[in-house]
């Protein structure tokens, strides 16, 4: 097989389509253009499945926060498409398992926006224990609650936390300098911070918390973990904080324990349906309830942590695109990478099957090439190898040698660096 055919196998930057949605940071944009990848196309908004599908044809990276759906039949149909930037933390709204499968490689930005939903949070817990969000609506009204009834100081009280991870275990630190006592309760055992406590079940924390507030991720576990039985379970009073996810908390028992008056109130930013864009009507049922304080899910809507999200992912997807290294991935096999610069790189994801390697081995050997280096990672499905190749020279490694690889079966995706 000759592999002298043509020497371009990998696309310009120039001609690399990068679609960024939901208004990610200008800082993103920068980081991408000052590594030389222009054609960009930043949208304010998110887009319904049939749109980002037409919309991803023919994209090769795609930027994402927390609305986008990105579904098994938008990366069926995203051919071109190699990886996603979450410019978030959450990547529930990805089908990692069908990006897998496809090849993509997923990112996101694991902590960079954790310290303003904690002082979100903060700032909401003592606006709650005041009772400020009914006596400011009382006062648009031309009210003028003064009562002190009902109103407390933050200090001395039960800072009751659901997952004590990057957000949890900050606000943690943030709460004890306010005086208060923390438990925590998480599914791991945790390093506690301070004086915090970790309790051993839901229904202690539950029990014991004048404020309680959800810290973890959408998983099957979290689903409705807090409904009707666990907010019964809340001490009479007791004000309930949800900044994670919506499907977390069961919205009709939430509001029937805040109309009840059992609950004292609640400050949530997080819906089981969130408005697709600013344009959209919000409904839910707790709207009206004036003890609610209700955000348009802002918890990580701060300029410093969207700045510094854009320059993180941005950089990570700059990195695979121009390095091939998968260091932080949150779906893939892990490959840290030296530069290449005296050598090609081949980039080879596949099934995980045995003998794929010497299959691709006995392909350079036949074309008489030789390996620099070799990174291998799998997981249980994927397996993802990366080979510098020294000889022949940078320039004669060719389209007939790639589309030999790419013809290996098992192959998901193959591509060269230059
Ligand atoms: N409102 C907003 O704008 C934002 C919301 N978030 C949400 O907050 C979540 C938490 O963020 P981080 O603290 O950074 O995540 P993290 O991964 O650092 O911490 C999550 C913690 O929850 C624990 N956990 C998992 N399942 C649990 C269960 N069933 N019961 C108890 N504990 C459990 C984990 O062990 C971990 O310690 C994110 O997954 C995201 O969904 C994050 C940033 C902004
Ligand atoms: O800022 C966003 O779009 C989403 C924030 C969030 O929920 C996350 O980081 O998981």
């Amino acid at each position: 097989m000759s592999h002298l055919a043509s020497p371009q196998v990998s696309l310009a930057k120039d001609r690399i389509n990068i679609l960024l949605l939901e208004g990610v940071h200008d800082s993103a944009i920068k980081v991408l253009q000052q590594h030389g990848y222009t054609n960009i196309r930043a949208l304010p908004t998110s887009l319904a499945e049939a749109e980002l599908i037409e919309a991803c044809q023919e994209a090769h990276f795609i930027g994402i926060r927390s609305r986008t759906q990105l579904t098994a039949k938008v990366f069926a149909a995203a051919e071109k498409l190699v990886a996603v930037g979450c410019f978030c933390i959450g990547t529930n709204q990805v089908d990692l398992a069908a990006a897998r499968q496809h090849g993509v490689v997923v990112f996101n930005a694991p902590f960079s926006n954790t310290r303003s939903v904690a002082e979100l949070v903060l700032a909401e817990m003592i606006m709650l224990l005041r009772r400020i969000p009914e006596k400011n609506a009382a006062a648009h009204r031309g009210g003028w609650d003064k009562a002190a009834k009902g109103s407390f100081e933050a200090r001395g009280k039960v800072l009751g936390i659901i997952g004590y991870g990057h957000i949890g275990s900050q606000l943690s630190v943030l709460a004890e300098q306010l005086g208060m006592q923390v438990r925590y309760y998480d599914i791991e055992t945790k390093l506690s911070l301070g004086n915090a406590l970790q309790l051993a079940s839901l229904s202690e924390l539950l029990a014991q918390a004048d404020v309680v507030t959800l810290h973890v991720p959408e998983t099957p576990q979290t689903q409705w973990m807090i409904g009707p039985e666990q907010l019964a379970q809340m001490k009479p009073g007791a004000v309930l904080i949800n900044a994670s996810r919506g499907t977390v908390v069961k919205i009709n028992a939430l509001a029937d324990a805040l109309k009840s008056g059992h609950l004292a109130g609640a400050a949530i930013d997080v819906f089981p349906v969130e408005p697709k864009g600013n344009d959209e009507m919000f409904e839910s049922p707790l709207r009206g309830l004036d003890n609610c304080i209700l955000t348009p899910h802002i918890g990580g809507s701060t300029q410093e942590a969207q700045e510094n999200i854009g320059i993180e992912v941005a950089g990570k997807l700059v990195r695979y695109s121009d390095n091939g290294s998968t260091l932080s991935a949150v779906n893939f096999p892990e490959v840290a990478l030296p530069t290449h610069d005296k050598a090609r790189r081949l980039l080879h994801i596949h099934h995980n099957r045995p003998g794929m390697l010497t299959r691709i081995n006995q392909i350079l050997a036949d074309n008489n090439i030789n390996v620099a280096g070799q990174y291998l990672q799998t997981d249980s499905e994927v397996g993802y190898v990366v080979i510098d190749i020294e000889t022949p020279p940078k320039s004669s490694i060719a389209d007939d040698l790639l589309a030999a690889i790419r013809s290996i079966d098992g192959t998901i995706k193959a591509r060269v660096l230059y």
